[in-house]
């Protein structure tokens, strides 16, 4: 139970307060003038103070009262004081309140009503201690994770992510496969640079391949290589992925996607550690450790027979799931602020742009389809939309915060041009590409298209389909 100090010129006060809460389970330190009493604040543990206006029999203005109290808060503005008082006046009690009592009581006081008030005030305080000390330790053990290792610029602020991420450096050492899953855009390329970067293999070579992408006839000569004329078009020696990252590391992309033909060729690899070139028979080593990553469940696709269970098992020696944006809340925020800095690091500028109060919340209440990919891309967007130095809700073209910037005493639309949508809700993953496209491309069609790999035309019947349209040119 939390110690009490009570704090009063009066002996037989001293007592009867001492019995009652001990009475209630309480320790209790007695101080009978203002230095005994900041003697016991700065030396002892206090869960609460009940202190007395008066020291001297003299005086009944409750000026030294007054003052003991400002002392007290000054070093330890978070203990809890309850001020013993005959103020009966309003004004009287205010000016108690805000000198940051957290309560008072008439003398003579009523036991019951006094021990409830005393009791709640020190349980909510060791409430608070108690979560500083967790929220510190969390601090640390972050803080620790990040000084020893290379987190290759990942942020979070979550618990989940903290486990993925820990677990992530823990494995990385050891030379096993390690497979990792989460929906899209929420990190997994960038958890396997972690891995990478934290294994033994960090000076060797890294190399990506988007296995999802490999179309079915040049997986083999994608993986392995191929010797000149081993098929039609293959006129001068490719060297294969494997081969790329000997020694290092092969991260395989959409591995979910694979087709059934690159899996096998897949699997035999991990099996023997050997491969051959497309139309050589020489066998090669592989010493290449493989990531990879998938947003697909894998275990349904076994059951649907599009997946092979033995490939699975070789490649998810350890699994490491992220969980989707909205299921961590917390890391929003901090994500979002990493990514306005990289973006005005890596603007021509470099002007600071940060989130206004009402832009974080609608950020904390969307529900991030395409996770931090997504996130990326509003804030790319709200960056070039701004009007002044913050972000509002509406220059991120979201529905919670077109939302948010109609309610009352919102402040109006931004009136800049931007690339504006007359669909808004549930945007695709299409809508956000082209309306980022066109926002970094100020509003040039062509130049848009040309980011995009399409043609023109073909960029403004997707804008006609979307609903898509350019507001007003951007300056
Ligand atoms: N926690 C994070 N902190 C900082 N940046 C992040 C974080 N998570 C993701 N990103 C950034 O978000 C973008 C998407 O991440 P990444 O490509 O790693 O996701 P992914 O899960 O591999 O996506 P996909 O499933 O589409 O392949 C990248 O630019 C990445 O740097």
């Amino acid at each position: 139970m939390p110690k009490i100090l009570v704090i009063d010129d009066q002996p037989a006060v001293c007592v009867a307060l001492t019995t009652l809460f001990e009475l209630h389970g309480h320790e209790v330190r007695v101080a009978a003038t203002p230095d005994e009493a900041m003697a016991a604040v700065l030396g002892d543990e206090l869960g609460a103070v009940v202190q007395d206006m008066n020291f001297r029999q003299s005086a009944t203005s409750g000026e030294e009262g007054m003052e003991l109290l400002r002392r007290i808060k000054a070093v330890d503005p978070e203990l809890p004081v309850v001020a013993m008082t005959a103020f009966t006046s309003i004004a009287g009690a205010v000016e108690l309140i805000k000198a940051g009592a957290s309560d008072y009581v008439p003398k003579p006081w009523d036991d019951q009503k006094l021990v409830a008030t005393v009791g709640n005030l020190a349980r909510l305080r060791a409430l608070e201690q108690e979560n500083a000390r967790l929220l510190a330790q969390r601090g640390r053990a972050r803080h620790r994770l990040a000084e020893r290792h290379d987190l290759a610029g990942l942020v979070y602020a979550s618990d989940a992510m903290h486990e993925v991420v820990s677990l992530a450096v823990k494995v990385a050492p050891a030379d096993v496969p390690v497979l990792i899953t989460g929906p899209n855009g929420t990190g997994k390329e960038l958890l396997a640079t972690i891995v990478q970067a934290n294994s033994r293999r960090r000076d060797r070579p890294f190399v990506k391949v988007n296995a999802g992408a490999l179309p079915d006839e040049l997986v083999e000569a994608e993986l392995f290589g191929a010797e000149p004329g081993a098929f039609t078009g293959a006129t001068r020696l490719r060297a294969g992925r494997f081969e790329e990252a000997d020694g290092g590391t092969l991260f395989l992309d959409e591995i979910g996607t694979l087709s059934l033909n690159g899996q096998k060729k897949l699997l035999r690899v991990l099996q023997t550690g050997e491969y051959q070139r497309l139309g050589s028979s020489v066998t090669r080593k592989a010493d290449v450790r493989v990531l990879s990553a998938t947003n697909r469940d894998l275990p349904r696709a076994i059951a649907e027979g599009s997946f092979r269970e033995d490939l699975y098992f070789r490649l998810n020696v350890i699994e490491l799931t992220i969980p989707a944006l909205r299921d961590r809340p917390e890391d929003i925020v901090s994500i979002a602020s990493h990514l306005l800095d990289r973006l005005a690091a890596r603007a021509a500028g470099g002007e600071r742009v940060t989130l206004g109060p009402r832009a974080r919340h609608a950020l904390v209440e969307h529900d991030w389809p395409g996770n931090v990919r997504e996130l990326e891309n509003r804030l790319t967007r709200a960056a070039l939309v701004r009007k002044g130095e913050t972000i509002e809700p509406h220059d991120l073209g979201l529905d919670a915060a077109a939302r948010a910037s109609h309610a009352p005493g919102a402040a109006p639309a931004a009136h800049g041009a931007h690339a504006a949508s007359s669909a808004p809700s549930a945007p695709s993953a299409e809508r956000l590409e082209i309306e980022r496209a066109l926002v970094e491309a100020r509003g040039v069609v062509a130049k848009a298209a040309a980011s995009l790999g399409l043609s023109r035309q073909g960029l403004y019947r997707r804008m006609d389909r979307l609903g898509i349209h350019i507001e007003r040119k951007l300056k």
